[in-house]
């Protein structure tokens, strides 16, 4: 199933939280909707989903309008953070509510429901539970249900709103692989709303950055990494440092003196110089203007990245960078930072 959003708009009374937003999804896609909080994610799976409807704009199902079918018709599963499971229902029942509730040709008989069930709980692997009760599982087998009972109507859209938000670490991990694994062996298409980076490149075969009701950047999860946009992506995705610049005729400024670094055909006026911690390497104070003092060095595993006060940008602004294997360094030592690998992007006027 092919969706697509097309200029869709929707706003809360004056507020915007989607902005002609333009998107499609291709069939057998795991899609992520990746942004920080109030960025318009759930929003626009709800509009896809058929709870929510955009003010302009339209979504379509394999070219067909989809805005003026029910959440039934659209043949959507859902699965929510805290999607509730029927307290008074076993792990079967729950699972079954959706085929038991179809009325007319849709309705299945007694035994193929059962069988249906029982296919769906060993997909999820949790066919040994079927007569527990929601209170009797952890939150993990919780969600493992839910996809189930989503998937039991056999969706062709499959939705997914935080779904491993609210487990341990250690959990969300091993259900998001599996997640992974689950999406290849069926015939569906994937929307995984999320602010967590990590699951996003992770698990989806495109990442869809949003921020401020608009999509800033579609990709693949190395794409936005390596080669963010806006500089609103690449401070969103992994770690960033910012450096202020100016470009002037061409070149980049850090007040009068000239940094030698390309501004990467940004228009004249006052910049940013964004780049990865581990792109930044550590120089004599005396050939950057960008020098400071080591505050302190921390190790993490392989890596060891020194804290750095800033001073010669106008204020002390810390920022980390990489030390190279067996470098002594000393807090209070005086040290540049040389961007290696960097992206410029206009600062936009306040
Ligand atoms: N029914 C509503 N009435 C008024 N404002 C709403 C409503 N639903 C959402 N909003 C607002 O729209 C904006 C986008 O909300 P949305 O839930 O889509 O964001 P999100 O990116 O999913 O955020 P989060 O990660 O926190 O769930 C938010 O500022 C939110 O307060």
């Amino acid at each position: 199933m092919t969706i697509d959003v097309v200029g869709v708009t929707k706003r809360f009374k004056t507020f915007t939280a989607l902005d002609h937003v333009n998107l499609t999804i291709h069939s057998g896609e795991l899609v992520a909707l990746l942004g920080p909080s109030g960025s318009g994610k759930t929003t626009l799976l709800r509009i896809i989903a058929g709870l929510e409807w955009p003010d302009t704009g339209e979504v379509r199902f394999d070219g067909e309008d989809a805005l003026s079918r029910s959440v039934r018709e659209r043949n959507v599963g859902f699965v929510f953070q805290h999607y509730a499971l029927f307290r008074h229902m076993n792990v079967f029942e729950n699972v079954a509510f959706g085929l038991r509730v179809r009325r007319g040709a849709d309705k299945l008989p007694e035994a193929a429901i059962r069988e249906k069930v029982n296919e769906l709980l060993s997909l999820v692997q949790i066919d040994w539970l079927a007569e527990r009760y929601p209170a009797q599982l952890s939150g993990g087998q919780r969600q493992r249900v839910a996809l189930a009972r989503a998937l039991a109507i056999s969706p062709r859209v499959l939705l997914l709103d935080e779904p491993f938000g609210a487990l341990d670490a250690k959990v969300r991990k091993e259900l998001r692989r599996w997640l992974r694994h689950l999406h290849e062996e069926l015939p569906v298409t994937s929307v995984l709303v999320t602010h967590d980076q990590e699951e996003a490149l992770e698990l989806a075969d495109r990442v869809v950055v949003m921020g401020h009701g608009r999509i800033e950047q579609v990709g693949s999860p190395a794409e936005v990494y390596d080669h963010p946009a806006t500089a609103f992506v690449h401070d969103f995705i992994g770690e960033t440092i910012a450096l202020p610049g100016e470009v002037r005729g061409g070149a980049l400024y850090f007040g009068t003196q000239a940094l030698g670094l390309d501004p990467q055909g940004v228009a004249d006026g006052p910049a940013r110089i964004l780049a990865r911690p581990h792109d930044v390497d550590l120089a004599d104070p005396g050939t950057t203007p960008f020098a400071g003092k080591v505050l302190a060095v921390r190790t993490f595993g392989p890596t060891r990245r020194a804290d750095v006060e800033l001073t010669s940008t106008g204020g002390p602004v810390v920022v980390e960078a990489a030390v190279p294997h067996g470098q002594i360094l000393e807090p209070g030592t005086q040290v540049g930072l040389l961007p290696r690998r960097y992206r410029v992007f206009s600062q936009p006027a306040r």
